[in-house]
């Protein structure tokens, strides 16, 4: 199975049909058809894009479709009529498999990496989803298709950001629960790695976050940091990893934007994405480290409402794309 390379065209998937994902497809393929990079087809159904389409039947046809039009790789699964703005979870089953078909063509090297157009978790759940969100579905298909364990981690990425995230879609009450050293040391050693192979950083220097204010104040307000974060933190410095100790939440994004570090690994959803997405939500991009194959998103859900309108922005899209294509390169540089 060959897991990445740069020549080739990303796979983007369909996303909710009723969501933005149609509109921003085909304004990002407007944005960038003549642009030199790798070119990118869609796992989906023509007749959803106001754009030139035509259907491919592989992906290897992407490249010189791509100029004229935007190359359509048409889903097995009958999508029920579409009506913009308004999600069906009728719609699930070819969302959920144009994830899998772009997953299985960026495995087995069919595709340079996987960039994937919001999807709403509440429509999925509906239908029986059982994953939290496409970063551990990704996770499920690529540890079935491998036979590998995959250990998934969300790295937002946008305004002079890059945040990983140690807890994602759970709730605050539980959080405390997730943060074990055995978890927040994978996640930084998986972080560190992915700096290095994936953004092309020689020796990434990181910081954890604090879960409470002040980092804990030494204790007084909360014994995580004093009592998991700092003594981990201690013992993955002696491997030779560059972490800090718990940096105050309110502080560490400003000092990353000052050039002391180069990834940050938060401690909750909210706490890793509010700095990213008030600096940059246009541009702001969503990747999962720790994967065999390349994976990014817009940093931004379905805009029903901006969908309803035709006011779908493509910029966190065009970001995902234009990512996607640096990491795939830096990871065969890196090989
Ligand atoms: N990667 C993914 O698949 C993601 C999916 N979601 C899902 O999206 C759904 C909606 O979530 P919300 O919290 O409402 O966030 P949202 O990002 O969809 O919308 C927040 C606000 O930003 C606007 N907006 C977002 N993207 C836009 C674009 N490209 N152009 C113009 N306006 C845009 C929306 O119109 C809305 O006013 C949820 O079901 C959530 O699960 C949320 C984040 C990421
Ligand atoms: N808030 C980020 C988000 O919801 C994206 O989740 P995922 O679908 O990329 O796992």
């Amino acid at each position: 199975m060959t897991s990445h390379s740069s020549s080739l065209p990303l796979a983007v998937t369909m996303g909710d049909p009723a969501g933005c994902g149609p509109q921003i497809t085909a304004r990002a393929w407007q944005a960038l058809r003549e642009d030199a990079g790798a070119p990118f087809y869609v796992i989906a159904e023509a007749d959803l894009f106001d754009c030139a389409t035509r259907d491919i039947s592989n992906p290897a046809d992407a490249s010189s479709v791509f100029p004229t039009a935007l190359p359509v790789l048409p889903l097995k699964a009958d999508l029920p009529p579409v009506e913009t703005g308004r999600p069906n979870s009728a719609s699930a089953k070819g969302i959920l498999e144009s994830i899998e078909t772009a997953t299985q063509h960026a495995l087995n090297g069919l595709a340079g990496g996987v960039v994937t157009n919001p999807i709403s978790k509440a429509v999925l759940y509906s239908a029986g989803f059982a994953h939290p969100g496409h970063t551990e579905y990704l996770a499920a298909i690529c540890e079935e298709a491998t036979t590998k364990p995959c250990k998934p981690v969300m790295m937002l990425v946008g305004g002079g950001l890059r945040v990983a995230l140690a807890t994602i879609h759970i709730p605050l009450i539980s959080v405390p629960l997730h943060l074990t050293p055995e978890h927040l040391s994978e996640t930084a050693r998986i972080t560190a790695e992915a700096l290095h192979r994936d953004f092309g950083i020689a020796s990434p220097r990181l910081a954890f976050t604090g879960l409470n204010p002040h980092a804990g104040e030494s204790g007084t307000i909360g014994t995580e940091e004093r009592d998991i974060i700092n003594p981990l933190a201690a013992r993955l410095r002696a491997e030779g990893i560059d972490i800090s100790d718990a940096r105050p939440g309110d502080t560490v994004f400003a000092e990353m934007l000052d050039g002391r570090f180069d990834g940050i690994i938060a401690m909750t959803h909210d706490q890793g994405l509010i700095p990213v997405k008030t600096l940059d939500f246009w541009g702001g991009v969503n990747t999962t480290l720790g994967l065999p194959i390349v994976r990014t998103s817009p940093d931004h859900g379905t805009a029903y409402d901006a969908a309803r309108e035709n006011a779908a922005r493509p910029d966190s899209l065009i970001s995902a794309i234009r990512l996607a294509r640096k990491m795939a390169s830096n990871r065969l540089a890196h090989v």
